[in-house]
């Protein structure tokens, strides 16, 4: 029996992963569960899968959950609680559901505790992918990857020499504005950019993908999941999001991964994973879909994947801060502050007044994230 511990379980990816959980009930149980402000959801949770402890974000929510749930069942609160949650218990592997740079610490916790990592938050890596790599190297631990892509290109280097790899390609949907020109994202709304055409997703998480900027998170996850240089990473829009990535290998062999769009694969893979369990979800049928089409990616329109390669080629503390003023841009135009193309805005004049350390420790990115906030906030 394997012990998971969810961090971030009431959201999209949380709650998938505990719909793989009771497909297999024979092979998982659930040792903790984390969430922010949704107190219902994961006091039903936590009635329904019965784990040891559980994290609310805030001390009026967690008196809530302790007065809703049996004493058998710990709550903890805060980001303390997180990292306790996230590094003690007997979870066999953590999965990190939580969105943002917030997932950081309890990620480095959960590996210092000796945890696997089944990895969904992309921007632990882009924050601080040499230390999150080294230490997951120190202890002996996996990072396996959640993300659809990076499930896609590990599987496909299953058993491959790494000297063999040319390069990889990311697949990319276009997201919410894919056919629109620039022009023709002026004044588009906040439910327009809500709304992508294949994945039901987080709300940042589906703003990331209208700008482009999932798919630089993802490059940047990429680079340090599975070593790969920049040169090395290529992306590809490709509409009906069912190629999930591929690599290209030194005999211009091609291995790509296919399924239909559903994160109950890659979630469930990377919790099972050597093994491959069955799954309830639909099959691909590729007669049925006839046809598969791809398009060039244009750096032009989607400015914000070009500046993720320059931050990541950059180095150092530059993706930090580009992921940082990203989470605020993405936060100030849900809350109708400022207009979508300002978020690509925001990111060129933050990465502009930015000097990147090389290198850098723990304090140093924690330091680097919060001026990438500041300064995000006040433009
Ligand atoms: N959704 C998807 O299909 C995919 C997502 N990802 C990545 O996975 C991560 C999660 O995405 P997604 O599930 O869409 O995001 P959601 O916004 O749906 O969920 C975020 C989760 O984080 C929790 N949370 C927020 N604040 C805190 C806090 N302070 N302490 C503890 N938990 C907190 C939320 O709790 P609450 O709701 O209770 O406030 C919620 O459970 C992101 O990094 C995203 O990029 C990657 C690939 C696919
Ligand atoms: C499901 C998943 O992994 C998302 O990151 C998805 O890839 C978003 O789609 P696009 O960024 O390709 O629009
Ligand atoms: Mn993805």
């Amino acid at each position: 029996m394997k012990k998971i511990t969810i961090l971030g379980s009431t959201g999209s990816v949380g709650t998938q992963t505990l719909e793989v959980l009771s497909q297999h009930p024979e092979r998982f149980e659930l040792d903790g569960l984390a969430a922010g402000g949704n107190v219902s959801l994961l006091i039903q949770q936590a009635l329904r899968f019965r784990p040891k402890r559980v994290c609310l974000a805030t001390e009026e929510a967690a008196r809530e959950a302790r007065a809703a749930l049996p004493t058998g069942i710990e709550v903890l609160q805060g980001e303390d609680g997180l990292v306790e949650i996230a590094g003690s218990g007997d979870a066999d592997t953590v999965v990190t559901a939580i969105m943002g740079s917030r997932g950081l610490v309890p990620t480095l916790a959960a590996i210092e505790a000796g945890r696997n990592i089944a990895l969904a938050n992309k921007e632990t890596l882009v924050t601080a992918g040499h230390l999150v790599m080294e230490a997951a190297k120190r202890k002996g631990v996996s990072i396996l990857p959640v993300d659809s892509e990076h499930s896609a290109i590990f599987q496909c280097l299953n058993g491959e020499r790494r000297e063999d790899v040319r390069g990889i390609t990311l697949t990319a949907s276009g997201g919410s504005f894919r056919d629109r020109t620039r022009e023709q994202l002026q004044g588009v709304t906040v439910e327009e950019a809500l709304s992508h055409p294949n994945w039901s997703m987080g709300a940042k998480i589906t703003i990331d993908s209208a700008t482009m900027v999932n798919k630089g998170l993802e490059v940047i996850e990429a680079r340090w999941l599975f070593g790969l240089d920049y040169d090395q990473i290529g992306v590809l829009i490709h509409p009906e999001s069912i190629i999930h990535s591929y690599v290209e290998f030194k005999d211009n062999s091609i291995v790509a991964q296919l399924g239909l769009p559903d994160m109950s694969v890659p979630i469930q893979y990377a919790l099972s994973y050597p093994e491959r369990l069955g799954n309830a979800s639909g099959r691909l049928s590729l007669a049925e879909y006839g046809k598969l089409t791809f398009r060039e990616m244009d750096f032009d329109r989607f400015r914000c994947l070009a500046l993720a390669y320059e931050s990541g080629r950059l180095g150092g503390t530059a993706t930090t801060v580009f992921n940082a003023a990203n989470e605020v841009a993405v936060d100030r135009f849900l809350r109708g502050e400022i207009e979508f193309l300002a978020i690509e805005t925001v990111l060129e004049k933050v990465m502009e007044k930015y000097e990147p350390i090389a290198n850098p420790g723990l304090e140093a990115i924690i330091e680097a994230d919060l001026w990438a906030r500041r300064t995000a906030t006040s433009l």
